[in-house]
């Protein structure tokens, strides 16, 4: 049966008897969405029916959000609209694993280039509303653009730009390389110099990254086998397109009595491949006297990019 629930701003229509809904989740939505920053683009990868999703594109961020079960996608959809998000929402009905594979990997066939216009039109409106969203609240981003319209505050406006935010959501400057925010790096994609201010840059720079050229943050909410998944990011991402830091992991994991942290971390390791450096585990809950579920979130290590490889073969685009 057809219901409705409230988290914090967001309206969400749901049947309990085809999807997944816990309520017990929503301070654990927040707090994750609260990391993330206007004009982000956040890979959820077991969406379910948006309760990530709907929150960070509210924020004006734009996701993709993928969930294997087509009803969560249909309310996700649905959602999206009554949230008035759509077109910050790209959904994708696929398993997890190649959605990753599809989103992030560098599309070489006409087919997928063709395939990419809605995440391309997405991105566009997305990005643009996030500007107009921060410029009318007043918010970090409005506040970026206002200071760097004055000469004398520009070295302050560079360190802005070139700023990321960390994992407990404070501003760490300078950690992005400017090439993600300028158009005066003269990317591949947009294929010209544009001069302009900083609006333009900010819009040039966000606008023109696709999901294989940079993603912010990849939500990861399957508990039970969300480490199992990591393996989808082994040999996908070519360094040779990515522009800035790679992602920020949250993968979300059950620990019972008898395991530890540095157990997780090792499976995540053997998935990933890969070592990963400042691992950061958080409690969400306990759902059982022994078993509790946290939330490790981590930087994709640099040891998953792939290489160049001159003359690629087509990727494989099963199921779009
Ligand atoms: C624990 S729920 C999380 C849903 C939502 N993110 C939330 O926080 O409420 C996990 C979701 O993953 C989806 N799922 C399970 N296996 C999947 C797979 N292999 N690929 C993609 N989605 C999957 C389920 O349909 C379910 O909606």
């Amino acid at each position: 049966m057809a219901t409705e629930v409230k988290q914090y701003g967001a309206t969400f229509k749901l049947d309990y008897s085809l999807v997944y809904w816990n309520s017990r989740l929503e301070h654990e939505h927040i707090r994750l969405v609260s990391q993330f920053r206007p004009g982000e683009t956040i890979c959820d990868m077991f969406a379910g029916i948006g309760p990530f999703a709907i929150p960070a594109a509210q924020k004006g961020c734009l996701v993709y959000a993928n969930d294997l079960n087509p009803d969560s996608v249909h309310y996700l959809k649905i959602n999206a609209k009554i949230n008035k998000v759509d077109a910050c929402v790209v959904a994708y009905n696929m398993d997890a694993r190649k959605f990753i594979s599809h989103l992030m990997a560098e599309p070489i066939c006409a087919i997928d280039l063709e395939s990419d216009n809605s995440m391309v039109k997405a991105h566009d409106t997305c990005s643009t509303k996030a500007i107009d969203d921060a410029k009318a609240e007043g918010t970090e981003l409005g506040v970026r653009e206002k200071a760097v319209a004055g000469n004398d505050v520009k070295s302050e406006a560079e360190d802005v730009r070139n700023s990321t935010r960390t994992i407990d959501g404070s501003v760490v400057a300078g950690k992005r390389p400017p090439d993600c925010f300028t158009e005066e790096s003269g990317n591949a994609h947009s294929g010209t110099k544009k001069k302009g201010n900083a609006h333009k840059r900010m819009k040039g720079s966000i606008l023109q990254a696709k999901p294989w050229e940079h993603v912010d943050h990849v939500i990861m909410n399957l508990p039970a086998s969300a480490l199992q998944f990591l393996d989808a990011f082994r040999a996908i991402i070519s360094r040779k397109n990515w522009r800035g830091p790679l992602p920020l992991v949250h993968c979300y994991c059950f620990i019972r009595a008898n395991e530890t942290q540095e157990f997780i971390i090792s499976e995540a390791e053997s998935a990933l491949n890969a070592k990963i450096k400042d691992p950061m585990f958080h409690k969400v809950r306990d759902v059982a006297p022994n078993k509790a579920m946290f939330c490790l979130s981590f930087r994709l290590p640099e040891a998953c990019f792939i290489e160049d490889v001159a003359n690629s073969t087509c990727h494989n685009t099963d199921g779009l």
